[in-house]
């Protein structure tokens, strides 16, 4: 359907703007956002969510993938980049990715390395899934990725907790070392969990407690998900 508007413009009054209006057709797909700060184990849930899950049936996409790509920069300047603030997140590029997704389309899901701190050139092929889990410290706090998801929840371990993890688990598994680990801490990590994530916990439908393994909790979204498959 066409509609036509007249248009206001100083010079021309006569003018027409032409707007065409395209159906775009949804896919039916149960969204989950899964946030909480570093270290309270959004991944290792989201794995415990899924395992017992059809593979076919169930995507995630984390938004570490979507940290901004800073391949122009020397290897030196990244490390002073705030990584836990929403600039460093290129959310545009997230939220159009999960539009797409609602429409049936594959996306082109970018690979980031923690190691290089940068994007890498290589894309992963991610095609829709009934149900698609987005988990990220930063998912519930951008208000126009949170309107995508149907179920909103936060993963919540005391902050000494969550620093006992991280610093193992970047360690072990991010290159990084215990000097590099508590810097970051004290100038970004913790400062910006203050200011962006802990308050992003009063749009949470569910607060899952993670000081200790919560396999109830698991239990949980997974038979909501399971219902929605059914
Ligand atoms: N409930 C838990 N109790 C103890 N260790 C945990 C728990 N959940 C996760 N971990 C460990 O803590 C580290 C960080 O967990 P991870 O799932 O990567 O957190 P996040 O994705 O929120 O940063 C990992 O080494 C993981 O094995
Ligand atoms: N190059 C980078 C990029 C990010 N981080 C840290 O990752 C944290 C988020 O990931 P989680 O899996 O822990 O949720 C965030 O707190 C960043 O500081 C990093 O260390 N290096």
């Amino acid at each position: 359907m066409d509609i036509i508007l007249p248009a206001k413009g100083p010079d021309d009054g006569s003018r027409y703007i032409q707007m065409f209006i395209f159906e775009v057709k949804l896919v039916r797909m149960l969204i989950l956002g899964i946030a909480g700060g570093t270290g309270c184990g959004k991944t290792t849930v989201v794995n415990q969510i899924v395992d017992q899950l059809p593979k076919n049936e169930v995507g995630v996409i984390s938004q570490d993938s979507y940290y901004k790509d800073l391949s122009h920069m020397e290897r030196k300047e990244r490390g002073k980049v705030n990584f836990d603030h929403p600039n460093s997140i290129d959310f545009d590029l997230l939220i159009s990715h999960m539009m797409q997704l609602r429409e049936g389309k594959t996306i082109q899901m970018p690979v980031y390395s923690f190691v290089e701190e940068t994007r890498l050139e290589e894309t992963i092929p991610t095609p829709p899934r009934k149900v698609m889990i987005v988990e990220g410290i930063l998912v519930l706090s951008n208000p126009k990725l949170r309107d995508l998801f149907d179920i909103k929840i936060f993963v919540h371990a005391d902050s000494d907790e969550r620093l006992i993890r991280r610093l193992q688990r970047d360690i072990r598994e991010r290159g990084h070392d215990l000097d590099k680990v508590l810097t970051r801490y004290q100038t970004a990590v913790k400062p910006m969990h203050e200011q962006f994530i802990e308050p992003s916990k009063e749009f949470a439908d569910i607060i899952i407690p993670n000081n200790h393994y919560n396999t109830v909790a698991v239990d949980i979204v997974r038979t909501i998900i399971n219902n929605k498959l059914a």
